[in-house]
């Protein structure tokens, strides 16, 4: 790729949760082993809203970074002068206010999908980030995938014809042994309101990136439209949403996206069903599951003719073979920061925001509602979801 010095990109990351483990495992991959030479990584400071000690025991997990700083508060991070960039990996509920307490410090931020809870919330972290010329990005991995790119090529080179549908699906089984509850306990950031649970913002989000990704991102700029949304949901006991499906509509292109979502019922157990059709003119391309992380996909002529992809992901010998595809998107962060992006053209700031109302008008059709403390567009350095009481 590039000669010379690779940009070094430093990393502060928010929460040790499960996603930032497997993100930071990403981190420490080596580039050159998914052929990146021009960027590379940095976990300089870690931070847990329970303990500093927490903190310290994630970099025995992700098992490097062992001269990171460790904090025991999500301000404290923010205002280290040697973070560059903060990984958000909270749950849904805190997002809007943990990212505006880092663009308010002055950091760029790479922040966990569902971007917030609401579209305002979304449209104010954009405006600060844009006002504060500092680099934002929500972190649907998928799309920085090789695979995704392919995709988005074999359409814009019209190998299937002009695309008018697409049906994407991500739906997993988690119905408890016995009973009708489901398997996680009502505490569970998968379903609990209080962290913005449910299906539409935790694995809707990756069928809709298949919709947005083929049917909206590749048109013309003057002729993106976002869609009219028709949605029914299924309430769990919780009050969040167990199953949604959403239809969109792009009346402009004569399109339409499918996108559904349970946590009922797994979308292919044997996965030889497609999880996503991507169906043009002249063709269909078949993304095979999971939605949000495919490493096969198929591409079918109208004719019948049929050839199929395998695109594993680069594994890392000297990481315990270690490579699940999010230091793509990590790349992606860096080289816009090199370059002086604030934003990514794969998932621009517009995009992410029509997703968002997408989904929050499904959610209101489907009835479900989130409290005010993780609803509201004001905010708060002060907030439980900053200072880690909640
Ligand atoms: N891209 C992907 O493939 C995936 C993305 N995600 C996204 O990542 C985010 C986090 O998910 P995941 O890592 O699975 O969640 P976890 O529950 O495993 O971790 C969330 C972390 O957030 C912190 N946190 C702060 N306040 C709370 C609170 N009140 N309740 C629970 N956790 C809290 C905790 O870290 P600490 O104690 O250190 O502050 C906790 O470990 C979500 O937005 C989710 O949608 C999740 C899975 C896969
Ligand atoms: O982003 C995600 O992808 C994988 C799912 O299992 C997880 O619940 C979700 O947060």
């Amino acid at each position: 790729m590039a000669s010379g010095n690779p940009y070094t990109l430093k990393w502060g990351i928010m929460a040790t949760g499960g996603i930032a483990e497997t993100f930071c495992k990403d981190l420490l991959c080596s580039p050159a082993v998914r052929g990146a030479d021009d960027v590379r990584h940095e976990i300089v400071a870690v931070a847990s809203s329970s303990s500093s000690k927490r903190a310290a025991e994630f970099l025995q997990k992700i098992n490097g970074a062992f001269d990171a700083k460790t904090y025991g508060s999500y301000p404290e991070l923010v205002v280290d002068p040697n973070v560059d960039i903060i990984y958000v990996a909270t749950p849904h509920s805190h997002h809007f206010q943990n990212t505006m307490l880092a663009l308010e410090a002055g950091k760029h931020v790479l922040c966990e999908k569902a971007f917030t809870v609401t579209a305002a919330q979304a449209r104010k972290l954009v405006e600060t980030a844009k006002a504060k010329k500092l680099f934002l990005m929500e972190a649907v991995w998928t799309r920085y995938f090789p695979l995704s790119i392919k995709v988005r090529e074999l359409i814009t080179s019209g190998e299937i014809g002009t695309v008018f549908r697409t049906i994407g699906d991500l739906s997993i089984n988690s119905n408890a042994e016995e009973g009708s509850g489901l398997s996680f306990a009502d505490s569970h950031r998968m379903v609990n309101p209080d962290l913005a649970g449910g299906a539409t913002l935790d694995l809707g989000v990756y069928p809709l990136t298949w919709v947005f990704q083929t049917l909206y991102h590749l048109q013309p700029e003057q002729d993106k439209e976002a869609p009219t949304v028709i949605a029914s949901s299924n309430k769990y006991t919780t009050g969040a949403d167990e199953n949604t499906a959403i239809i969109c509509s792009f009346p402009g292109h004569s399109s339409i996206g499918i996108a559904s979502t349970t946590m009922r019922a797994d979308t292919d157990p044997e996965n030889v069903v497609p999880a996503v059709r991507i169906q043009g003119s002249k063709g269909e391309i078949q993304v095979f599951a999971p939605a949000y992380r495919p490493t096969k996909y198929r591409v079918v002529k109208k004719n019948g003719e049929a050839q199929t992809f395998d695109v594993p992901q680069p594994a890392d010998p000297a990481r315990n073979s270690w490579g699940h595809g999010m230091f793509w998107e990590a790349d992606e962060c860096a080289r816009c920061l090199r370059d002086g992006k604030l934003e990514s053209a794969t998932l621009p700031w517009k995009e992410s925001i029509v997703i968002m109302e997408t989904m929050e008008e499904a959610l209101r059709q489907g009835g479900i509602t989130y409290p005010e403390l993780i609803t509201t567009d004001v905010y708060d350095p002060k907030s439980p979801l900053n200072t880690g009481n909640q």
